[in-house]
């Protein structure tokens, strides 16, 4: 079977500057990623070559066997769950209606649009696997930074893509939340078994305990690749961030202490 994304030896250079030097990255249908880095090390722009958002400068990238370059992009997105923390929302939606917007592709939504009966119940699914079935009807700008983001990776869910990319998706969270939304993706992972994601975050405390693998990248290098064990050691996650720190593991969470 064809990767779900294939990333190979790619460079992106903006004004001169290597953003991504010679990064590589093959994930497979079932494979939970973690990209980690210091500030201003590539994740997003790593992150929006895997969403079809932008072309690499050099190199070959291929998001569901789908080549970049020689495919309509747009398109192309419509296939892939990509959360965006900033979802640019204007009218007062409910829950619900911001989860079935995730079939349109569009922020609002579409008038004279309506779901079929499956559609509704899917939808009614995803809300309850995200933990949100008090809150489908609630508009949503009374909802909470944590639900908010749960309510967004139900939207991003709805086409069943194969792949669903996560940016930072706990940042701003309190503690409660946070763990709230790790679980979410627990389970999520659970249920679609064939689902693959990448998950962009700064923190090891903000993975959940079904990551399988992980890359980290310093200063648009891919410093190390591969089997979530293998690369979040003291070693190479110090050297990542340009800072000692102890790395350890306990009931599948990771914790990082200087
Ligand atoms: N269009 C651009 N032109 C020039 N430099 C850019 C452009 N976009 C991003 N950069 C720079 O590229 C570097 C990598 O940015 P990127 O957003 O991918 O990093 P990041 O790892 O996601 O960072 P953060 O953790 O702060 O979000 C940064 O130094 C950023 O300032």
């Amino acid at each position: 079977m064809t990767a779900v994304l294939r990333i190979d030896d790619v460079d992106f250079v903006r004004d001169g500057n290597y953003l991504l030097d010679s990064v590589s990255l093959t994930v497979e249908a079932g494979e939970h990623w973690a990209l980690l880095g210091a500030n201003g090390a590539g994740k997003s722009t790593l992150l929006s070559l895997a969403g079809a958002v932008a072309h690499p400068t050099r190199g070959v990238v291929e998001v569901l066997g789908h080549r970049l370059g020689r495919v309509d992009m747009r398109e192309l997105r419509s296939y892939l769950g990509h959360v965006n923390p900033r979802h640019p929302l204007r009218t007062p939606l409910t829950v619900r209606e911001v989860v079935l917007t995730g079939l349109t592709n569009t922020t609002e939504l579409v008038p004279r649009w309506a779901p079929s009966a499956e559609q509704a119940e899917h939808a009614d699914a995803l809300i309850g696997l995200l933990g949100l079935d008090r809150r489908a009807a609630t508009p949503w700008p009374v909802l909470s930074q944590g639900e908010r983001g749960r309510a967004l990776i139900a939207r991003a869910l709805m086409p069943e893509p194969r792949l669903l990319l996560l940016d930072e998706p706990a940042t701003g969270l309190d503690l409660a939340a946070r763990e709230q939304l790790l679980t979410a993706i627990d389970r999520l992972r659970g249920e679609h078994p064939a689902l693959a994601t990448v998950l962009v975050t700064h923190h090891l405390e903000e993975l959940p305990a079904t990551t399988t693998h992980a890359l980290l990248l310093r200063e648009g290098r891919c410093l190390a690749s591969g089997a979530v064990d293998d690369v979040l050691t003291t070693d190479q996650v110090s050297k990542c961030f340009d800072h000692p720190v102890r790395i350890s593991r306990h009931e599948g969470r990771w914790a990082a202490r200087a």
